[in-house]
């Protein structure tokens, strides 16, 4: 099936909401009894895939699979192939009108769809997303699916019960359900993947328009509609790059450098991993985007009495707990995440009719299976089967990890010869650990460190891998700082709720603090200079960010009308970095030595770096950065961030119906510094058509022009030619103009007009002919200026969604952040506490009458995200 004219039916499907009757139920087999033990890993596979293997999705009906289908399609540009299409296809009628026809019978329309699963999945093999219907509960479709799966991502996608309940309207006491939940425990033995489509105020909202409208069209149409899926299809999005063994796209598009978190934690110095319990989270009492603190990954832990004392063997309920759990972290704090399961703890298991190393081994392929970025292997788990598991990977990496309490510790060479076997593995990265009795014991650690980094591999082309060594206990902390990779911290809404050896770990600000403390690190100061900057909200945000990380940085403002004064703050050692404001993003490029290629290609830099190392021919510019240690500066390089915020915003609101395609069209109001960053960040996201309004039309032109140049030249440095779209980038002379004959209307529109007036010019309080704003889906209108919080723009766009045009206004106050958050993170090198910031900004905003915005609690504004 085409794509693109499936959007209409894919996201709400008329019908679907139906009552679950009898009739439709016919097709499903009769539920057999549960299995004691759910066995994760009876798929045997190799979770390596050809690049354009075909994905296959499972699951129930309800769980939102066809959705996802289509979002999954539309990102990595293949067939969408959807079982009840395919159906309709094949016998010209729909499920339930076949099952009404009295001609057929449960019989024929088994047949029909065990040969629909056939001829989907062999006709399919590569390039295509395929959705499954209930074929995929029938042994024969089950069979189908193992044998697939051994080249194939399958994908097991599962929903809360009670939404699938309420979606096909099963009353509560109704035996349907336990059905249902059988099937899922079915999908879960015939996959090898498993995505937990999470609850998503935005996708309910719009699957339950389209039910009530029993027309998609109409509910994709809705202003509802228009903020719904986007986490969803991120979500999405990053597992099946994940699984597919890609780089995230999302990243990739903002460039990893920038973004701190897609630069793997092994090549960074001082990352840490927050530890989180299993048990801690699962009553799901803990808000988890509390979580965030900056830390670089999130480590969930669990051990046997999570998994086996509520009387749970590993069976299908606690696995959807789990999955559940490991998808909400993943969303609310957005960081990789390592999953450990205890071995030592499963020593007096007895797991159903599984040996404990069954029972580990079925644990670490759930790891694999849910999307985890590092799984724990104990190192003193069984060869054979540790190679078991190893082979079935995929693109998961490997942390082998040892806790030992030899009474020689450190010194006793069995600890090396931990190290030598994780090396064999091999592993990606060895954390080795034990209690620390004395300080002795901290000392000791370095000579083992010492003795470690003599170890030879097999292959000499391989380095070693990487070695966390630590104490654990209060006297072990010195130890864990003492390490630069991971260092294994807690939180303080962690802390609080247990008892026991968290409260040994130091929180990711304490820890982060004590390298500061230790002299290892050195304070910076940070500031905002421009000409106008003493209403910046800069300051609050990176100041609360520093705070919230261990970072004893600070951070000024500094206003001036001629940028000669930068010289005077840049001279002083410990100055760590600038954001740079109207009127000087272009005009600093002067005094820059380097600029990174994406301040380059725009002609604007609003983030300044010193680089303290001399200059060599050998290392960039950019890599010279020294970005924790104060001294003297021997040049700066410029960044800009701006396009950053752009792009993170434009993706956040523009919805699947509106996804980027060959004739969508964008316009850009102004011609300075912002635009020009604006139109960068179209260019990257793709934009085809791309238009300039601007008061001076020559200013217009010359952007124009700058862009067009770069937009071919962008074409053909990523030699993605065959997916990328030809660029344009043109200008309409005036507001008076109907929007151009022969392109669609646009369905992104950002402001980069200032809303206030600067000096003797006054705002502009523009806005638009209503001829320009007629697109059916509506689409995103950003609007970067915040001062004030609502500008003329703003209140028409949202004038037309009240109307019932789905529009998305996006007011000033969401691009500001971004733009600060991927600034800390160049400026700092450390993951930013993201919704700490968003809130900080809404905190500290006053409006031109002297009112704060009204939130409720810190954490409130986390809705802008
Ligand atoms: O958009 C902004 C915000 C800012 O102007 C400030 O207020 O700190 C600083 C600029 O570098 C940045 O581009």
């Amino acid at each position: 099936m085409d794509v693109g004219n499936h959007s209409s039916r894919s996201i709400s499907r008329a019908g679907l909401g139906r009552p679950l009757s009898a009739l439709n139920l016919r097709g499903l087999s009769t539920p057999e009894p549960a299995r004691p033990v759910l066995k994760v890993s009876s798929v045997e596979t190799t979770r390596t895939f050809a690049p354009n293997a075909s994905i296959v999705l499972v699951g129930i009906r309800g769980c939102g699979k066809t959705s996802l289908g289509y979002i999954a399609a539309r990102a990595l540009g293949r067939r969408l192939i959807e079982a009840d299409d395919e159906f309709e296809r094949k016998t010209g009628c729909s499920r339930a009108q076949f099952l009404k026809d009295r001609k057929n019978n449960a019989e024929q329309y088994r047949l029909q769809e065990r040969q629909l699963m056939e001829s989907m999945l062999a006709n399919n093999e590569t390039d295509a997303v395929i959705v499954c219907g209930v074929g995929s509960i029938e042994s024969h479709g089950q069979a189908l699916l193992r044998e697939y799966a051994l080249r194939h991502p399958v994908i097991h996608v599962v929903r809360e019960t009670e939404f699938v309940r309420d979606w096909l309207r099963i009353p509560k006491d109704s035996s349907l359900m336990s059905r249902l939940e059988d099937s899922d425990r079915k999908h879960r033995i015939c996959s090898n993947f498993e995505f937990y489509n999470l609850f998503d105020g935005g996708v309910n909202a719009c699957e339950i328009e389209g039910r009530v409208s029993k027309d998609a069209s109409l509910g994709q149409r809705s202003p509802r509609y228009a903020g719904t899926l986007q986490r969803t299809q991120q979500d999405f999005i990053r597992f099946v790059n994940l699984i597919m063994g890609l780089p995230d796209p999302s990243l990739q598009e903002l460039n990893a450098k920038i973004i701190a978190a897609a630069v793997s934690p092994e090549d960074k110095v001082y990352t840490y991993a927050l530890a989180v319990e299993f048990s801690q989270i699962a009553d799901g009492s803990l808000d988890l985007i509390e979580l965030e603190c900056g830390a670089d990954v999130i480590e969930l832990r669990m051990c046997a009495s999570d998994i086996i004392g509520q009387s749970l063997a590993v069976d299908s309920t606690w696995v959807t707990k789990l999955s559940q759990q490991f998808a909400a972290l993943r969303r609310k704090v957005a960081a990789p995440m390592i999953f450990n399961v205890n071995w030592p703890s499963f020593e007096s298991l007895k797991a159903g009719n599984m040996s404990k190393d069954e029972t580990y081994l079925e644990l670490l392929h759930l790891g694999t299976r849910l999307g985890a970025e590092y799984v724990v292997v104990d190192l003193n788990f069984d060869d054979s089967r540790l190679q078991q598991f190893l082979r079935a990977k995929g693109s998961t990496k490997i942390i082998g990890e040892s806790f030992d309490d030899s009474p020689l510790g450190w010194d006793d060479p069995v600890r090396l010869s931990k190290y030598q076997r994780a090396i064999r593995i091999p592993c990606d990265i060895v954390r080795l650990s034990q209690f620390a009795k004395s300080d002795e014991d901290n000392i000791a650690i370095r000579r083992f460190q010492k003795s470690a980094a003599q170890a030879k591999t097999e292959n000499p082309q391989r380095s070693l891998p990487p070695l966390i060594a630590y104490n654990v206990g209060r006297l072990g902390r010195a130890s864990m700082c003492s390490n630069t990779m991971l260092i294994p911290v807690t939180h303080p809404a962690i802390r609080v709720r247990k008892t026991n050896d968290y409260n040994d770990l130091l929180t990711m600000q304490e820890a982060s603090k004590m390298t500061y403390d230790l002299g290892i690190l050195d304070p910076l100061k940070f500031c905002t200079f421009g000409a106008s900057t003493l209403y910046s909200l800069s300051p609050a945000m990176h100041k609360a960010a520093y705070d919230a990380c261990g970072l004893p940085h600070d951070y000024d403002v500094f206003q001036s009308s001629n940028l000669h004064d930068l010289d005077g703050i840049i001279s002083d050692p410990s100055f760590g970095g600038a954001a740079i404001t109207l009127p000087f993003k272009t005009e600093v490029i002067k005094v820059l030595k380097s600029l990174s290629p994406e301040a380059q290609a725009i002609g604007a830099v609003n983030t300044i770096l010193p680089i303290r190392e001399p200059a060599s021919s050998t290392v960039s510019d950019e890599r010279r950065i020294q970005r924790s240690r104060a001294g003297p500066v021997t040049a700066w390089h410029g960044a800009n961030t701006d396009w950053v915020g752009i792009t993170t915003c434009v993706k956040r609101h523009l919805s699947p119906a509106n996804m980027i395609r060959p004739r969508t069209a964008a316009l850009v109001l102004g011609a300075g510094g912002m635009a020009r960053a604006a139109i960068y960040a179209l260019i990257r996201l793709d934009v085809p058509n791309i238009f300039i309004y601007n008061r001076t039309v020559k200013h217009a032109d010359a952007l124009a022009t700058h862009f067009n140049e770069l937009a071919v030249r962008y074409r053909g440095a990523t030699g993605r030619t065959s997916c990328r779209n030809e660029q344009r980038i043109m200008v309409i002379a005036s507001m008076h103009d109907l929007w151009p004959t022969g392109f669609e209307q646009p369905t992104i529109v950002v402001s980069c007009v200032p809303a206030h007036s600067i000096g003797t010019v006054p705002s502009a309080n523009l806005t638009l002919p209503l001829g320009w704003l007629q697109s059916v889906n509506g689409g995103v209108f950003l609007e970067l200026a915040y001062k004030p919080r609502k500008t003329p723009l703003l209140s028409q766009i949202e004038h037309l969604r009240e109307s019932g045009r789905p529009w998305v206004p996006v007011h000033g106050l969401e691009h500001l952040p971004e733009q600060g958050i991927a600034s800390f993170q160049l400026m700092t090198g450390r993951t930013a506490p993201r919704h700490l910031m968003r809130a900080e900004v809404v905190r500290h905003y006053v409006s031109e009458t002297g009112q704060h915005l009204q939130v409720d609690g810190q954490r409130s504004s986390s809705s802008l995200g």
